[in-house]
């Protein structure tokens, strides 16, 4: 079948879908489809193709807003997503195991993916944050060009600095890509990074929040 008979793909290139007003699309402040476009032809070229042809002529722009999305998170931070919190008078661990992770590296621009897990002891007010805050504010600092080091870290960071919280222990696991399709090519191998702080860092209280990230049911 060709493309453009394929259901839903013809009207890509319609004036409302080019409009960019989908419901929950935020993209980030400096995001310029218009400089995207031009550069995946520019790319598409280069790799010796032909950006004319019937398959590749919307590619530029679907690219462009796709990139809208899977970048959103460049030049934002946690602050507002950790400022809904609720009263629970809870003062002992929470923790949020398997929170999918889909990032790229930023030194090939190909995707990692894994797992997030994150545990932290709410601070002394005993207010705690939404569940599903915890889960975005892991995709704030996925969703732009990162290494794992330093997503595991911000993640930790803002949870101390924005919430307060008293500990934190982040544990990512993912695959790079840039190691399996191309280069060393070891599918499977799995980075694993952690961050930790504050009264996490006591030995027995870590050993016991790595202890429930592991369990399975
Ligand atoms: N520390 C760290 N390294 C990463 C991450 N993502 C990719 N890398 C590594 O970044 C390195 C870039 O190395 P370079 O030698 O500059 O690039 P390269 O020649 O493409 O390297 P190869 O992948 O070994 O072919 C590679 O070793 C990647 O495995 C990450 O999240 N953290
Ligand atoms: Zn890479």
């Amino acid at each position: 079948m060709l493309e453009s008979e394929r259901p839903g793909l013809e009207a890509a290139g319609s004036e409302e879908e080019q409009s960019d007003d989908r419901p929950g699309f935020d993209p980030p402040s400096g995001y310029d489809p218009d400089r995207i476009e031009a550069a995946v032809r520019e790319f598409l070229i280069g790799i010796g193709e032909d950006p004319d042809r019937d398959g590749l002529r919307n590619t530029p722009r679907r690219v462009a807003r796709a990139c809208g999305e899977l970048f959103a998170g460049l030049g934002k931070d946690g602050r507002t997503l950790l400022e809904t919190t609720f009263d629970m008078s809870h003062d002992e661990m929470v923790i949020i195991r398997d929170i999918s992770v889909q990032s790229f590296c930023e030194h090939h621009l190909l995707p990692f993916q894994g797992v997030a897990h994150v545990a932290y002891i709410p601070p002394p007010s005993g207010r705690v944050t939404g569940l599903s805050k915890i889960a975005r504010l892991v995709d704030v600092y996925a969703k732009r060009p990162q290494v794992q080091e330093r997503l595991t870290t911000e993640v930790a960071d803002a949870l101390v600095e924005y919430l307060g919280a008293r500990g934190v222990l982040v544990v990512i696991e993912c695959e790079h890509l840039c190691m399996t399709m191309r280069g060393v090519r070891k599918p499977g191998s799995r980075t694993v990074t952690s961050a930790v702080r504050g009264q996490l860092r006591n030995p027995a209280t870590r050993a016991e929040a790595m202890s429930l990230i592991a369990s399975r049911p």
